[in-house]
């Protein structure tokens, strides 16, 4: 029987979104959607999935966006932590992003998903999917 191996990378997957207010029902709706995106537009495996970190800019206090990722199906699993992201004067409010490590199969295409108030963080990102080897 012919055998079929697959290789195996180690891949960081981006992405941000926007509150439209400071509490637990924004972030929820906002969180949600934003994991929603992450798994439906890379039929990702949870199980998969090594860390993932969630930053949250200084205005959103109202709960951990890790407690949200972890009522998800398959997350409880998963090693969670949420970080306060640096001010810089002038930047996007009320913004929440993660970085999420994971085992992907190689030169399999990642997208990373900004939405909301986030879209134009990285427009590269945004408008192309990213290729193996290119984030
Ligand atoms: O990708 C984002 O979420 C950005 O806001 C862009 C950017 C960057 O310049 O690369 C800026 C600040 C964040 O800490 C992460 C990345």
């Amino acid at each position: 029987m012919e055998e079929i191996c697959v290789e195996w990378q180690v891949r960081g997957i981006r992405g941000a979104t926007t509150a439209s207010e400071n509490s637990v029902a924004a972030i929820r709706e906002a969180v949600r959607e934003l994991l929603d995106e992450l798994e439906a537009k890379n039929d990702i495996n949870p199980d998969l999935i090594i860390s993932a970190t969630f930053s949250a800019t200084r205005d959103l206090d109202a709960v951990f966006p890790a407690a949200i990722a972890r009522e998800r199906p398959h997350w409880c699993n998963v090693p969670l932590l949420d970080v306060q992201q640096m001010h810089v004067e002038g930047a996007l409010e009320r913004c929440i992003r993660f970085l999420i490590h994971v085992n992907w199969p190689a030169h399999t295409e990642i997208y990373h998903p900004y939405l909301r108030g986030a879209q134009n963080l990285r427009p590269d990102r945004n408008l192309a999917v990213a290729v193996a080897g290119e984030n």
